[in-house]
């Protein structure tokens, strides 16, 4: 079998008259679709992703897999102080019970239970043996699918901790856009060290900004302090984008916990980098915080679930409106600058929507497989219409702006307005009436607080960020991955956005619960 080439051809998946073509990472001779590209009938390539350089795997060595393990172990391995700097283990002042439990063993008092996480427990990072590439959401290694254990770092708190508590200073920053849930996380992180002895605890206002900014200055953090933040949304330390310079954050404190999409990530890790080049014993833990739902390896980010169910709200107008209205079409805009998970989400949650439009799958306005000869057909056949639409979808069809946020994200354009205005335009031109209303939520679904899940997520989230820097490591983040709480390097949560599979079984229960056709 041949070594495989920088960018490998994974295989052409048909659905419908979509074609997409699959790269994978061959590196770690993965053939996991990191890219794609979509063909639509008039032979036209979009791009949707790009694939990452890797070193190769030979194939046709019987050694690959131990190679690819090993590989693996490397790159998932989690950085800690130790690595750099001489600093002695002492044992953990976080205690789970008052006394512990003690058994008789052959004579001998030995502890029978502590509840700690050992350094070498371990999670699965992929659970489904796929029997062909074929297979949907295949996320195959090797071309034929072979099964290789992929083991990732359990998170929680361990027996034996590299900080004396009573000497830390500990910060606490949220950067970025506004996710529901920031302020669960930031409590539990403050409880938590509080638990472990913690008494200087800080906030840094306003994202990387407060840390330069002088009249940004510290919030002193405590239980007392935190104890009923969680009943509102947004943060209480405030969030923004821009401004980071990272080099001198490093000394200022003993432990970092940074709350951020995968922007802030890419700046913690470079504190990380910073205080690892200067030898220092400082701690940097991020907990991801991303509303589009859009870093890589995790079950789903906090604040997701929260928002699918406050975007139902907008959708349940919009279907009313439309319903009610003589000729009706609903359309609602949800975030997702690159990602549409919850635009697929709330539209699979609602049950309700006919045509959802996400980043990942291109899809054309005019002509006979066009979303508005979709329209007339459901006007005609059902009297309304519902449409779920991401914000980062169709951008292709409008015109670029080329401005940047100050994170240096760029500025999309409103793609509701354009099709509320394309759709009122045809259905003039064709001598039909209609009633189209828009709805863009955004801003409400995300100021909103935690619903329950989330607000468990938070905790579980806060708590093993706090036990992940006490355990010594540094530059990793923590997330929920096959059910389980583990630690990741932060690179390789961010090697790339994550996005919706169109082949994966989620996006085609979508397709099969709206009932659309392939707009192309
Ligand atoms: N590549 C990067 N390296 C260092 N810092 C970054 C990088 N990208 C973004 N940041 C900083 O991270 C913060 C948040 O980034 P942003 O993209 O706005 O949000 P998010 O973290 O949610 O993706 C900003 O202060 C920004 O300056
Ligand atoms: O108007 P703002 O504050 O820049 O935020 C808008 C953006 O924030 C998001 O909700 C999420 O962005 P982050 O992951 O950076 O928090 C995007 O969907 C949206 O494009
Ligand atoms: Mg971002």
């Amino acid at each position: 079998m041949a070594v495989a080439s920088p960018v490998e051809y994974a295989g052409l998946i048909s659905s419908g008259q979509n074609h997409l073509a699959c790269f994978g990472v061959p590196s770690s001779g993965r053939l996991r679709c990191v890219g794609y590209e979509q063909k639509s009938r008039t032979g036209k390539l979009v791009v949707r992703a790009v694939s990452v350089d890797r070193p190769q795997l030979d194939f046709s060595n019987p050694d690959w897999k131990k190679q690819f393990q090993e590989d693996f172990d490397r790159r998932f391995s989690l950085p800690h102080l130790r690595d750099v700097i001489d600093v002695e283990p002492r044992p953990t002042t976080f205690s789970l019970k008052s006394r512990t439990p003690l058994e008789n063993v052959n004579g001998a008092l030995k502890e029978s239970w502590n509840g700690y996480v050992n350094d070498d427990d371990r999670a699965l990072l992929k659970v489904i043996k796929f029997a062909s590439p074929t297979s949907a959401g295949a996320d195959c290694i090797d071309p034929d699918c072979s099964w290789v254990e992929q083991w990732i770092h359990r998170a929680g708190p361990r027996k034996q901790i590299y900080f004396e508590p009573q000497y830390v200073k500990a910060g606490i920053v949220t950067c970025g856009g506004l996710c529901p849930g920031l302020n669960d996380v930031i409590r539990q992180i403050v409880l938590t060290l509080e638990k472990y002895g913690v008494k200087n605890i800080v906030g840094i206002q306003h994202g990387f900004r407060g840390f330069f900014e002088n009249h940004l200055s510290e919030v002193p953090l405590s239980r007392h302090v935190v104890q009923n933040i969680n009943l509102a949304g947004g943060s209480f330390l405030g969030v923004s984008r821009g401004g980071a310079n990272i080099s001198d954050i490093a000394r200022r404190l003993d432990m970092l916990f940074v709350l951020g999409g995968n922007g802030t990530h890419a700046g913690a890790n470079a504190i990380h980098e910073e205080c690892r080049k200067r030898k220092l014993q400082v701690s940097i833990v991020c907990v991801p915080k991303t509303i589009d739902n859009d870093i890589l390896l995790m079950d789903k980010t906090f604040g997701f679930d929260t928002a699918v169910e406050a975007a139902q709200r907008a959708i349940n107008s919009a279907y009313i409106e439309a319903h009610s209205a003589f000729h009706g079409i609903g359309l609602v805009k949800l975030m997702g600058r690159s990602s549409g998970f919850i635009t697929m989400h709330a539209s699979l949650s609602s049950g309700q929507v006919d045509i959802c439009l996400i980043p990942e799958v291109p899809f054309t306005l005019d002509g006979p497989h066009g979303v508005l000869q979709h329209l007339e057909h459901l006007i005609e056949t059902k009297g309304f219409a519902l449409i779920c639409v991401a914000e980062g979808a169709g951008q292709e069809l409008l015109q670029k702006s080329n401005a940047t946020d100050a994170s240096g994200n760029m500025v999309l354009s409103d793609i509701g307005v354009h099709l509320q205005q394309k759709i009122k335009s045809h259905f003039k031109e064709i001598g039909v009436h209609s009633d189209a209303k828009y709805i863009d939520p955004t801003y409400m679904v995300r100021a909103v607080r935690a619903n329950a899940s989330d607000a468990i997520l938070c905790t579980v989230l806060g708590q093993n960020a706090v036990h992940g820097a006490f355990a010594g490591f540094s530059g990793i983040t923590t997330g929920v991955c096959n059910t389980h709480n583990v630690y990741l390097p932060i690179p390789e949560v961010i090697r790339s956005t994550r996005f919706v599979d169109p082949n994966s079984r989620m996006w085609h229960r979508c397709l099969t619960s709206t009932g659309q056709p392939d707009f192309h």
